[in-house]
């Protein structure tokens, strides 16, 4: 079955409420609607930005998704400075990013708490964004695929088959990540491939086949062309480059399958 792309954009920590209005604005106005039919494009926002997108977005009835980049583990109580499923539901969410490598790195977040966000996110009907990703040092000991498809395994555990169709992957070698070094679409395609195989494994082809599977690491309108192309890689998660409107609506259209006219 063909997998409709996806290219989400990661905005970090970065943008105030009011400046993510001014680039939701630009993306929209720039982005004819026909390219929607051919990919969807969603905005990854700061939590303290996601309700004025979401007015935004349901307001004008934009064809773009939205969603958030993290996740508390439980539904309410007492976890100063947490932001819960039920909240983030109600903002509209589509997708919530978790076990990317900046949380891994500087929150300490284990495959276990991975796991435990991406069931978060599921139990609230949105859609987890699943991020792996290998050091430069596992890389250069050849054990990258391992690593990224234990990651992936780990983060999914407990999941029924049902549940893993909603499961949106993302390979993001930490080595590419805000550094200019782009993976080659071969090294995107290799682990992509090798993450996929590893879903139809544990839960069959016909469940991997549609699960979708991101490349992000520096990704740009000048590469995201031959990223997209390799059969396995449908789609990305951009950081830097979605921070920019002209940038991140031309590379949208080229994942759409063709330059802005
Ligand atoms: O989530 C996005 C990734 O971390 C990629 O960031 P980047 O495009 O700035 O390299």
């Amino acid at each position: 079955m063909a997998r409709q792309p996806l290219i989400a954009g990661n905005w970090k920590m970065n943008l105030n409420h009011l400046e993510a209005i001014a680039l939701v604005q630009k993306v929209a106005f720039a982005l004819p609607e026909k390219y929607f039919a051919k990919v969807e494009v969603a905005v990854l926002p700061p939590f303290t930005d996601i309700r004025s997108v979401q007015t935004l977005i349901d307001g004008d009835k934009l064809l773009l998704k939205h969603g958030a980049q993290d996740i508390s583990e439980h539904d309410s109580g007492a976890y100063t400075g947490d932001v819960s499923g039920p909240m983030l539901a109600k903002l509209g969410c589509d997708y919530v990013v978790v076990g990317h490598s900046e949380r891994r790195e500087h929150h300490a977040e284990t495959d276990e708490v991975v796991n435990r966000k991406t069931r978060q996110v599921l139990k609230h009907g949105m859609a987890p964004i699943v991020c792996v990703g290998e050091s430069l040092e596992v890389r250069e000991a050849g054990s990258h695929v391992a690593h990224c498809t234990t990651q992936l395994i780990e983060g999914l555990k407990g999941l029924k088959a049902e549940q893993v169709r909603q499961v949106v992957v993302a390979y993001e070698p930490v080595w590419a990540i805000g550094t200019g070094k782009v993976a080659t679409a071969q090294d995107a395609q290799e682990v992509c491939a090798a993450l996929r195989a590893a879903l139809a494994d544990k839960y069959g082809a016909e469940i991997a086949d549609e699960v979708r599977v991101l490349y992000g690491g520096s990704v740009k309108s000048s590469n995201i062309g031959e990223l997209i192309g390799q059969s396995d890689v449908d789609g990305a998660l951009v950081g830097g480059a979605s921070l920019n409107g002209d940038e991140f609506t031309k590379l949208s259209a080229m994942a759409a399958g063709g330059p802005l006219p």
